[in-house]
């Protein structure tokens, strides 16, 4: 039995990368891979003990998956080949360094190497850090085996090989002086060697296995340590991995962001690239007027230079203007000082006028008094159409002679001679029959020549007074055209909308002088004695009944109710009500005139005024009344439902001329109630008031009955004197 020298061998060996070995006999000195082997851990080996070494190795496989899984078995097989070409290697240093011999002596160690049986004498082998470090550094560990199994087969026949006789099991050293067979003692001895050998063997190899279970511990607590650091690591990795993942997620959004604002800087470089090439224009174009504008000066320059010169001459100028404007301020000072005379004279005068306003007013309504506040025009109207045929194309009327302008006279033609009996009035004797009124038309008058006449009675209206005129005439004689006239036509307006103009008109020069006025208009029909409002819509006009009350007892003054009353600010509105009104009268027709109006017509206009400067007020009440004809039952041949309106309307009339003559006679009693016509009328006939009658007249002979009847009947409506027209103040 050999032993490894006690000294401590050193064998340098490439260490397996990855492995380390802490804690194991086998340890690394300084940077290189030597292994130590310490001297009570002397390895013997043999052919047997390798492959027990092998079994062992493999026994130890199971266990350590068992602890830990294939690293320390590896890591223990890995050692085991690592010791082997340790050994190899110091065998072969050995070799080198003290030669062959030291292999060749007997009763050695045996080291199996290839598994082939190989007597390695061992028990000198002594592996010197002399040997290790004689080696020629970098020489690869292969070549040191190499060169070992060389010299191990350099070497086959002439060293002592240790084999085993298969017949008997004993072992035998090839090269050894083989026992005589009758040498037992011998033969004892050294199957006794041999057991001892196998004995060191086996405890060196079971240190040497508790020795790898203790560095497998090792290595097991190793691994748990480097687990738990796996798991640290991983957990940072994880967490590293998070951050990143984050930073990769802020990157992106930092990229977004970053490449939409590298976009908004992009269009903002556009914009003012933009921006800078409409500058370079405008800058090319300023230059250009730059430089246009130093010419410019330039040229100015030298007018400037002539101006100089010229103001030298100026100077003197200036001083003689300067004498001028003196005396010209002079003169303003005496020029305001007239205007403000001026003023107070203005002022002064238009006192004056207001008071001279006042005064015509006065005037004005006394002259309308010394006429009379009852008045009667009379017009007979021309032959028309087939009329003026029948008279021979002739416009004469023969049997009404105009004698002046205020005097006419009818002549029965072919009538009795004394006349007289048919009238009782003026009778000449000869047939003929005088009137005289206030005022006469003869068919040539035109409507602007009767309205002349008339014009003043819108301004008594608006001065306050109640003003009514009438149109009394029978059918046909002209009454519509006289009150109405054509519509459309301005030469041929009646006088309704002649006064209409004047009242605006008036109102408007008025205003110059303090006066507004409100103007309210109505319009009102009696037909049978009924009363129809011709303003109001189909619908209120056949649901609404209208009568007629009294506003105030005390001032006679009247009001219908239900009455439609419109304001109107100009004439074209009340011309909208004329029209308005002339669709919804009741027309029919009967013998005498084609389109025959058989009703009363009363167009009204209420004008209230005030004067801001005189704090004056009025008001004042405008009636212009088409009265229905007046011609006689037995000449417009009625029958029925005709011969009915024939009667109302006679009645009415005749009432009209009972109130009249009532006024005329200062009655006590005066009967407005017995019809329609007066009852609506009452605060528009009487002593408050202004009345116009036109009698018109037929120019045809045929009528010459009806037309000494109208006469008749306004010539007693003309004598009557019904009393002096009164202002009404507003209070
Ligand atoms: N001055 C005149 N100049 C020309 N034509 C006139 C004149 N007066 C009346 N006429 C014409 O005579 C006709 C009858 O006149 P108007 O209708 O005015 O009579 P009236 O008295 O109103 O009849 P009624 O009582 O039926 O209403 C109409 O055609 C009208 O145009």
């Amino acid at each position: 039995m050999s032993k490894l020298p006690s000294a401590t061998s050193r064998l340098r060996v490439p260490q397996p990368s990855g492995l380390k070995l802490p804690g194991s006999p086998l340890k690394r000195h300084g940077s290189g891979n030597d292994i130590s082997i310490s001297s009570e851990k002397r390895l013997k080996l043999s052919s047997s003990s390798s492959n027990e070494s092998e079994d062992s190795a493999t026994e130890m496989r199971p266990t350590a998956a068992r602890r830990g899984g294939r690293p320390p078995a590896l890591a223990v097989g890995k050692l085991r080949k690592s010791v082997s070409m340790a050994n190899l290697s110091a065998q072969g240093l050995r070799d080198r360094n003290s030669g062959r011999g030291a292999f060749t002596r007997a009763g050695t160690s045996s080291l199996s190497l290839t598994g082939r049986p190989s007597n390695i004498s061992a028990s000198t082998a002594r592996l010197s850090s002399v040997g290790i470090g004689g080696r020629k550094p970098g020489t690869n560990i292969t070549n040191r085996v190499n060169n070992i199994h060389q010299s191990s087969v350099g070497t086959k026949s002439s060293k002592p090989t240790q084999i085993l006789n298969k017949d008997n099991g004993e072992t035998v050293s090839k090269g050894k002086p083989k026992r005589a067979a009758w040498d037992l003692k011998g033969r004892l001895q050294d199957m006794e060697d041999l057991v001892k050998n196998q004995a060191v063997q086996r405890d060196e190899l079971s240190a040497t296995l508790k020795n790898y279970n203790s560095r497998i511990e090792n290595l097991e607590l190793e691994k748990q340590d480097l687990n738990k650091n796996l798991q640290k690591t991983q957990t940072l990795s994880q967490a590293h991995q998070e951050e990143v993942d984050r930073l990769k997620y802020n990157l992106r959004v930092e990229l977004d962001e970053r490449s939409s604002e590298k976009r908004r800087f992009e269009s903002l470089i556009q914009n003012f690239e933009f921006n800078q090439s409409s500058l370079e224009r405008q800058m090319k174009s300023l230059e250009a007027e730059l430089s246009a504008r130093q010419e410019e000066v330039s040229g100015l320059k030298s007018t400037v230079s002539h101006l100089t010169s010229a103001q030298a001459g100026m100077g003197s100028e200036l001083s003689t203007t300067k004498l001028l404007l003196e005396d010209r301020n002079k003169r303003v000072t005496e020029l305001e000082e007239k205007v403000v005379q001026q003023k107070e004279l203005i002022e002064y005068l238009e006192t004056k006028l207001r008071e001279g306003e006042n005064a015509r007013r006065k005037l004005h309504n006394q002259v309308l008094e010394l006429k009379g506040n009852i008045r009667v025009f009379c017009r007979v109207r021309p032959l028309i159409g087939d009329e003026r045929k029948n008279n021979g194309d002739s416009d004469v009327v023969h049997h009404i002679n105009f004698l002046d302008e205020r005097t006419l006279e009818v002549v029965k033609i072919g009538g009795d001679p004394n006349g007289s009996t048919m009238s009782g009035l003026k009778g000449r004797g000869n047939g003929a029959f005088e009137f005289s009124f206030d005022r006469v038309f003869s068919p040539s008058s035109t409507q602007a020549d009767v309205f002349e006449e008339i014009s003043q009675l819108p301004q008594s209206a608006l001065d306050g007074y109640n003003v009514c005129v009438f149109a009394y005439g029978q059918t046909g004689s002209g009454k519509t055209f006289t009150m109405e006239g054509v519509p459309g036509i301005e030469d041929l307006e009646g006088m309704i909308p002649r006064t209409v103009k004047h009242l605006f008109r008036t109102m408007k020069d008025l205003k110059d002088k303090g006066w507004i006025y409100t103007v309210e208009a109505s319009f009102l029909e009696i037909y049978n004695e009924t009363i129809r409002d011709l303003l109001a819509s189909s619908k209120d006009s056949k649901s609404l009944t209208y009568e007629i009350k009294l506003t105030d007892s005390k001032k006679n003054e009247t009001f219908v109710s239900n009455l439609r009353v419109v304001k109107v600010t100009d004439e074209t509105e009340v011309h909208h009500l004329l029209h308005l009104a002339q669709q919804q009268r009741a027309v029919a027709e009967t013998k005498m005139n084609e389109r025959s109006s058989r009703s009363h017509s009363v167009f009204r206009l209420k004008l209230v005024g005030s004067n801001s400067i005189t704090s004056e007020s009025c008001e004042g009440t405008l009636n212009l009344v088409d009265l229905a004809g007046s011609e006689r039952l037995k000449e417009s041949g009625s029958e029925g439902a005709r011969l009915t309106e024939t009667q109302n309307i006679n009645k009415s009339l005749s009432n009209l001329g009972n109130v009249i003559m009532a006024l005329g006679q200062k009655q006590s009693f005066i009967p407005y109630r017995n019809s329609k016509l007066t009852h609506v009328l009452q605060s528009s006939l009487g002593g408050n008031s202004t009345t116009l009658m036109f009698v018109n007249v037929s120019p045809l002979e045929m009528c010459f009955n009806e037309t000494l009847n109208s006469l008749r009947f306004a010539t007693k409506v003309n004598q009557c004197h019904i009393g002096t027209a009164t202002k009404q103040v507003r209070k």
